[in-house]
């Protein structure tokens, strides 16, 4: 993991933060059940998860969490293990629309999602080739159906909820209930919380935050399960090696020497690949933000997730057993920007209660064995006005309306492409890290 850290180091280094977190303002709600927080306290040595559940229900323990992160963003690339990122019960939902403008994830405890579809991951993804192969969209889509990325470690299905569930899918009845399930719960869970945002802007007499739409429509909304798997790097190496074996054996059998070369590829083909000593021979996910709304995580071990804040400051997200991981995607911002103005403007369009996109990254540490996790991301039609851009054309106004289909085409002009953040010019913007 070292690499990762001292590229994480240079990465920041010398970075001023722009939008310190406002502790002061920080007005987590009073513990609902105080017995289970001090039975939690008194017991010794706490697991991880019991750790958590503390934090989720003592907001004394948020704010020092607050205030931690404060000290640290003068270092803020430091990873310790008191880099918390908060856990919140379900019935403090209310919360996130504060929560989220201070630390860029959360956990959510005592939710009634039904067991994380962590097996279905693993039993579409060990499918066999021939399985896999059926499930590729047949306009290769990267947002439906099988794909891969093999030399990062990594493949994936996406979940396509139309025609319930049906198309691109395993033919197994278990299997599609439990992620047909899974999916709707998760979505109706996002859902909530972005009605949240609309309470919260209501009490104080603004206007809709997160469009009804969204609120009541799973719209472009899915599901990914994932694999990361070292083995899945050496297959393709192996794959290399057959390519290269072929060429070398095709220039030799065109030479006269046939026989002394072929034998010596077969040997290189036999032993194990080459890897080279930097990250790029881990299993991974390149640093990028999510182009939807909200998206919900849960994983297996090995954790390997990062996150980042709005200072640059580094999070890691492993997972916590019975939560899930709630983060921003890009349209959370063009949702909850200054009044009268577009993201896509610049700086001026962050205020106080502007939730910036999460940036996240995965980077499974070497010879920590598979890590499979599932991701739900509430996203609206493409058709769906997220901003208004105001521009001046030959002396007059125009309003120019952002769709989501079109804020996804813009993401990829912007520069970092995947990786879009306000402010933080100093991300690797979708650099392979
Ligand atoms: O595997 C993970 O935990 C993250 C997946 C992710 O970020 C994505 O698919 O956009
Ligand atoms: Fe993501």
């Amino acid at each position: 993991m070292a690499w990762l850290t001292s590229h994480l180091r240079t990465l920041f280094a010398n970075k001023t933060p722009k939008n310190p977190p406002k502790h002061e303002s920080s007005e987590l709600s009073p513990p609902k059940d105080k017995t289970k927080r001090s039975k939690s306290r008194r017991r010794k040595g706490p697991t991880r998860e019991e750790k958590g559940k503390g934090r989720a229900l003592d907001s004394e323990y948020a704010a020092s969490t607050a205030t931690s992160s404060s000290s640290h963003t003068t270092n803020s690339s430091a990873i310790t293990d008191s880099d918390l990122l908060p856990i919140l019960h379900y019935t403090e939902l209310h919360l996130v629309p504060q929560i989220l403008t201070q630390f860029p994830a959360f956990y959510i405890v005592g939710h009634p999602l039904p067991p994380a579809p962590l097996a279905q991951a693993k039993q579409i993804l060990t499918s066999s080739d021939e399985v896999k192969a059926k499930l590729i969209h047949p306009r290769k889509s990267t947002v439906r159906g099988y794909n891969s990325a093999k030399s990062s470690g990594r493949e994936w299905w996406d979940y396509s909820p139309e025609e319930s569930g049906t198309k691109l899918n395993l033919d197994d009845e278990e299997f599609r209930v439990a992620t047909k399930e899974y999916f709707e719960q998760s979505i109706a869970l996002l859902q909530r919380i972005c009605a949240e945002f609309n309470t919260a802007a209501e009490a104080e007499g603004q206007g809709v935050v997160v469009p009804e739409e969204i609120v009541k429509d799973a719209g472009f909304s899915t599901m990914r399960y994932l694999r990361y798997s070292p083995t899945l790097i050496d297959s393709e190496n192996k794959d290399k090696e057959v390519v290269e074996e072929m060429k070398t054996l095709s220039v030799a059998t065109k030479s006269s020497g046939a026989s002394s070369k072929s034998s010596r590829s077969r040997e290189s083909s036999t032993s194990p690949p080459a890897k080279k000593e930097d990250g790029t021979s881990l299993p991974r996910m390149e640093a990028h933000t999510d182009h939807g709304v909200l998206t919900l995580m849960t994983a297996t071990e090995p954790s390997g997730l990062y996150v980042w804040d709005r200072n640059g400051k580094i999070f890691s997200a492993p997972p916590i057993e019975n939560t899930v991981l709630v983060i921003a995607g890009d349209l959370m911002t063009h949702f909850t920007a200054v009044d009268g103005k577009s993201p896509l403007d610049g700086e001026g369009a962050l205020g106080d209660k502007t939730v910036l996109p999460t940036v996240h990254a995965v980077v499974i540490p070497k010879g920590a064995g598979e890590r499979y996790s599932v991701a739900v991301f509430l996203r609206p039609k493409k058709d769906l006005v997220v901003s208004k851009k105001k521009t001046k054309k030959e002396g007059s106004e125009e309003v120019e309306e952002m769709t989501f289909g079109r804020w996804a085409e813009e993401k990829g002009n912007i520069r970092g492409r995947r990786c879009w953040m306000l402010g933080q010019d100093k991300l690797s913007g979708g650099e392979d890290i």
